[in-house]
């Protein structure tokens, strides 16, 4: 299996911030979804990848190929979605993709006046009278619209209607039928990755909680519920986390079959989501496991 992108090592820090030697990859033909709470390194570690900030330590790769040695050859390669969106305000969405379709070898008119009509965006608009949505849709239709192998993109669904966030979550998917093409994103909407991602990496402080495919990790864990009774000293350190209230407990066990062997038939087991991962590990990571 070859890799889109090999990220070892990476270092980053800042006064109040350290991103720590964190490593994974993303294989080609599969989406990651990029997970963590607020101020966990996430934009950090996408804007290292695109050499836009200064790493530390560490080497990043893309198809093998250094970010840094080899940048202007991989760009070409990469569709880039970014709230930033390094854009001139003053131009109309018309000029702006003029000014920068040249750099583009593959550049697809027809695929890009496809999305701008998909979207419902008037290209005669300037760029400073986009709303929120409309900026982050103009931005996809751009990175879409080069052929990109890879997509790396920032919380691309943030300000998205929900049904223009459903098409571009089955529109992703699509791409990635095609098993060179790759996807990595970074987003809060959990649900966006229970729907479509393959492998999850999970930052927290700038440390890599997670990096499992997605279905493995969901398969593993299981949210217990159950009689406050069966909560003894021997079963607790099965779980994550575990919130307690007058009826019982519910709590993520890292373990579904140890648990069930543990527990018997006294409790409930269901299928975590995604977002119960996020919250109970984000409790584990800042010390509150258990809340009463
Ligand atoms: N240029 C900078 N100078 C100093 N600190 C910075 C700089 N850029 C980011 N940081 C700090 O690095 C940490 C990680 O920020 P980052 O934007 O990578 O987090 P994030 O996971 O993307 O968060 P969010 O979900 O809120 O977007 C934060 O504590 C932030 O304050």
């Amino acid at each position: 299996m070859s890799h889109a992108l090999e990220v070892r090592g990476l270092k980053k820090e800042y006064k109040s911030f350290c991103l720590d030697s964190i490593s994974f990859s993303l294989e080609e033909g599969t989406i990651m979804g990029f997970i963590g709470p607020n101020g966990a390194g996430k934009t950090t570690t996408i804007k290292a990848i695109l050499n836009q900030i200064q790493r530390d330590a560490g080497v990043i790769t893309l198809w093998g190929k250094d970010n840094i040695k080899d940048e202007v050859e991989l760009k070409n390669r990469i569709g880039v979605v970014q709230d930033e969106g390094h854009f001139y305000g003053h131009l109309t969405l018309r000029a702006m993709k003029n000014m920068l379709r040249p750099f583009y070898k593959n550049w697809n008119e027809k695929t890009y006046g496809d999305f701008i009509r998909e979207f419902g965006l008037d290209e005669r608009k300037k760029i400073s009278e986009l709303s929120k949505g409309m900026r982050m849709k103009y931005s996809i239709a751009l990175a879409l619209s080069h052929e990109a192998d890879l997509l790396i993109m920032d919380e691309p669904t943030s300000g998205l209607d929900p049904l223009v966030r459903e098409e571009l979550l089955e529109l992703l998917q699509r791409m990635i039928q095609d098993e060179h093409k790759s996807v990595f994103f970074s987003t809060h909407i959990t649900s966006d990755l229970d729907k479509i991602a393959d492998y999850i990496v999970f930052l927290s402080d700038g440390k890599l909680v997670l990096n499992e495919q997605k279905d493995e990790l969901l398969d593993r864990h299981a949210i217990v519920k159950g009689p406050a009774e069966l909560l003894s000293e021997t079963v607790r350190p099965y779980f994550v986390g575990v919130k307690q209230s007058g009826y019982g407990f519910e709590g993520l066990a890292g373990d579904r079959a140890a648990i069930r062997r543990a527990l018997g038939s006294g409790a409930v087991f269901e299928r975590p989501t995604v977002e119960d991962i996020m919250l109970y590990y984000t409790r584990k990571e800042n010390g509150h496991a258990i809340l009463n």
